[in-house]
């Protein structure tokens, strides 16, 4: 019998972390239930999100391949583009790395620090077919829920926006004064999203500065997402509730965005991690950690 194991790489961009596969020369194909295994935190690597790099088939650098820790396909990860955009940049040594993805061509640029890189997540959309719901609305930029009593006044008139996935943003006071725990799942599944929607609780600092805390589509609770953090800057300046430059900060730290004027386009900056690289076995979904990654490893390696 073979080597049937396989080497990995663990990243996370603000603790939003991920198993990320070279899958360029081999591919790595692992059924839904084998990714929910690999994901779980007690017996699994774990991970929020597992990234398969693969050939491009378009002539851009990789295309990247993104599962939820539930097994569930997905288009688009803001984090996990920059820590693609890292490794892609300094396997080349060139100063940007052209992404694609299903969600379309993404393009990471390198910043002064070596850790922290810029992407281009392209253009919001904002159709109500687009983002997309379940039924006609005009005006995306507070869309009436119908919930059960306990949530309302305040968390029923989300802001929708499509980064390449679907979000739908909460205006609060108090982005703690609500358990995101609870009424995640329900927002996450309300029929009102065909396609379920990542949930966040915003609150806008200033005009410079957001604060969020986001329940994932397929994950649960985030220490940061960078689609919520484009579409949350997105809406907020939609709104004229902020400008069109700021920092959102979220659980794991802060992303700096912007959403152009001149192109319509939205970057986001911020930090990327390398934990560890490590080999899976793949009879037996055992792991060894074999190489430490930015920061020496603590933990004895399995
Ligand atoms: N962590 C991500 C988003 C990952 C996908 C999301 N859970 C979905 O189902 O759309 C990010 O950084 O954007």
């Amino acid at each position: 019998m073979g080597d049937r194991r396989i080497p990995f790489l663990k990243m996370n961009g603000l603790g939003n972390d991920f198993v990320v596969w070279d899958a360029r020369t081999e591919p790595v194909r692992l059924s839904p239930e084998q990714v929910r295994a690999i994901g779980e935190r007690e017996n699994g690597i774990g991970f929020d999100q597992m990234i398969t790099v693969e050939p491009s088939r378009s002539g851009a650098d990789a295309f990247m391949r993104i599962h939820n820790c539930d097994g569930s396909e997905v288009d688009a990860c803001g984090n996990a583009t920059r820590c693609i955009g890292r490794l892609l940049i300094e396997e080349s040594g060139l100063a940007s790395a052209a992404i694609d993805t299903n969600a379309g061509l993404l393009i990471a640029m390198k910043t002064s620090e070596p850790r922290r890189i810029t992407v281009d997540m392209g253009v919001p959309r904002f159709a109500w077919d687009e983002i997309p719901l379940a039924e006609e609305f005009h005006d995306t930029r507070a869309i009436e829920l119908q919930i059960g009593p306990i949530d309302k006044p305040i968390l029923h008139t989300p802001s929708c926006v499509n980064m390449g996935n679907p979000h739908a943003i909460f205006w609060v006071k108090d982005i703690e004064a609500y358990d995101l725990s609870r009424i995640g799942p329900l927002l996450e599944n309300h029929p009102i999203f065909p396609q379920k929607a990542n949930i966040s609780l915003a609150h806008v600092i200033s005009d410079t500065e957001i604060e969020v805390k986001v329940w994932e589509r397929g994950v649960g609770l985030t220490r940061a997402c960078g689609t919520a953090a484009c579409a949350v800057a997105v809406a907020a300046a939609r709104d004229r509730r902020t400008g069109r430059k700021v920092t959102v900060h979220l659980p794991g730290g802060p992303l700096e965005l912007e959403w152009r004027e001149d192109n319509g386009h939205v970057m986001m900056t911020g930090d990327t991690e390398i934990e560890y690289e490590g080999l899976l076995d793949l009879d037996t979904l055992s792991f060894e950690k074999t190489a430490p990654g930015d920061k020496p490893m603590l933990e004895v390696v399995k």
